[in-house]
C-alpha cells in the first residue's frame, strides 16, 4: 500500500485525506498546533464533522510534535495549507525531505515578497541541495473540499514539469469518481488557482448589489476568464489553461459555492472587507490577498511591457479598487460596464 503525508489539517487537506483513504492509500494526516481541536474530534469520532464524511481505517493523524514520524515511508507530501502559511510550513518540512520526495500543493495564491507562484515559493523554501530535484505537482481545478470528501463527481488537473510524477499522483488520486488530466503548464495552473479566487469576487459583489440575477453574473463569467487567459498569457502560459478546468472550471465552482463568492456578495450588499471577514468568522478567503499581490503582479508585468492592465484586465482593475482604494462597489461595477475598452 502506498503512503502519503498530507500536511495541515484544514477543510481541504482533510478533504483529500479522506478521498485517498477511500482510494486504498495509506494516509498520514498532519496538524499543526492550531488544528489540534479538529484531530482531536477526527480521532475520537472517525468522522469529520465539517466535511460530514467518515474517515477509512487507512487514514492514520499526527500532531504537530510528530512530524518526523507522520513523514515515515512516505513517498508523495501533500502541502494544504492557506497560501499565509506555505513558507513557513516548507521550512518546518524541509528536515524530512529527500530526492525521492514528490510534493503535491493545492495552495491557491502569489506570494507577497516575491510575487512567486505557490510552487515557485515551495521550491525556493527547499534546502539548497534539493533545489531541482524534489519534483513538485500543483493540483488545480474545481475541487471542493466537502464534495471530493463525499465521492462527487470532479475533474481536476495535475500540472509539472516531471511526468512521471504526475503520473504517480494520478495513480493514487484517480478513482471511478475523480479524474484528474495532465498540464505541463504549471505557471498557467498556478496563475488560474490565484487570480480565479478573485474574479470570484467580483461574481459575488453583483450578486450582492443586483440579487441572483444571470446576466449580469454570465458577463462577468465570460469577461472574467478572458481576462485570466490575458494574464496567463502575459506570464507565457497558455490561454487553454485559463480557459479549461484550471481557470474557467475553478471560476465556476467558486462562484457558485465558493467562500470567495461569499465574501463577495456581502460587499455588494454594503459590508466593509472587516465587517464581512467578521461575519464569515475569518474563514480562509484567499481572493483577497491575491487581489493585492496578483495586481502588484501585473504592474510589474506591465513596467516590463509585457501586460496593459485597462485593456487586459479592466475587471481585476476595479476589483483591486474596491478592495484596495476604498472605491464604492457600485461605483466600480457601473465604471467597469460603462467602459468601452472592451
Ligand atoms: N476548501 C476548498 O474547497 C479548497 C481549498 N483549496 C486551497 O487550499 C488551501 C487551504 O484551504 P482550506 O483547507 O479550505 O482552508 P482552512 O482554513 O480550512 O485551512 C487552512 C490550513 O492552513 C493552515 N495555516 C493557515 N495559516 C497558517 C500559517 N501561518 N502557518 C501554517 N499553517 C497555516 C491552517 O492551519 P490552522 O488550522 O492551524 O490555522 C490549516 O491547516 C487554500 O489555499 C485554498 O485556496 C484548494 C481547493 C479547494
Ligand atoms: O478553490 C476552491 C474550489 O476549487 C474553493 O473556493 P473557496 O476558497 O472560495 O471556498
Amino acid at each position: 500500500m502506498e503512503k502519503v503525508i498530507v500536511v495541515g489539517a484544514g477543510v481541504m487537506g482533510s478533504a483529500l485525506a479522506i478521498h485517498l483513504g477511500n482510494n486504498q492509500v495509506a494516509v498520514n494526516l498532519w496538524g499543526t498546533k492550531w488544528d489540534e481541536k479538529v484531530l482531536k474530534d477526527m480521532e475520537s469520532t472517525r468522522r469529520h464533522s465539517k466535511l460530514e464524511a467518515n474517515l477509512s481505517e487507512s487514514i492514520s493523524l499526527f500532531y504537530e510534535e510528530q512530524l518526523e514520524e507522520a513523514f515515515e515511508e512516505t513517498k508523495l507530501i501533500i502541502i494544504a495549507v492557506s497560501s499565509k502559511g506555505i513558507e513557513s510550513i516548507c521550512k518546518t518540512i524541509s528536515p524530512y525531505l529527500n530526492e525521492e520526495h514528490i510534493i503535491l500543493s493545492v495552495t491557491k495564491g502569489i506570494d507577497e515578497d516575491n510575487l512567486y507562484t505557490m510552487s515557485n515559493v515551495i521550491e525556493n523554501a527547499l534546502p539548497e541541495e534539493l533545489r531541482g530535484k524534489v519534483s513538485i505537482v500543483k493540483l488545480g481545478g474545481p475541487i471542493r473540499a466537502n464534495e471530493i470528501a463525499n465521492a462527487k463527481y470532479t475533474e481536476g488537473v495535475f500540472a509539472s514539469k516531471n511526468i512521471e510524477s504526475v503520473k504517480y499522483a494520478q495513480k493514487l488520486f484517480n478513482s471511478s469518481k475523480f479524474k484528474g488530466g495532465i498540464s505541463a503548464d504549471i505557471e498557467g495552473v498556478e496563475l488560474c488557482a490565484a487570480f480565479k479566487n478573485a474574479y470570484a469576487i467580483t461574481m459575488g459583489i453583483v450578486e450582492g448589489l443586483e440579487g441572483d440575477m444571470d446576466n449580469p453574473k454570465a458577463a462577468l463569467m465570460a469577461r472574467g476568464a478572458v481576462e485570466m487567459a490575458n494574464i496567463v498569457e502575459a506570464y507565457n502560459g497558455s490561454r487553454e489553461t485559463a480557459l479549461g478546468i484550471a481557470g474557467v472550471g475553478d471560476y465556476y465552482v467558486t462562484a457558485q459555492g465558493g467562500r470567495n463568492r461569499t465574501f463577495g456578495v456581502l460587499l455588494g450588499k454594503g459590508k466593509t472587507k472587516a465587517q464581512a471577514m467578521d461575519i464569515m468568522e475569518n474563514q480562509t478567503v484567499e481572493g483577497i490577498t491575491a487581489t493585492y499581490n496578483g495586481y502588484k503582479l501585473l504592474k510589474k508585468l506591465e513596467s516590463q511591457g509585457k501586460f496593459n492592465i485597462r485593456e487586459k484586465a479592466p475587471l481585476f482593475q476595479e476589483l483591486y479598487w474596491i478592495l484596495y482604494e476604498g472605491k464604492p462597489v457600485e461605483e466600480a461595477i457601473n465604471s467597469y460596464w460603462e467602459s468601452k475598452d472592451i
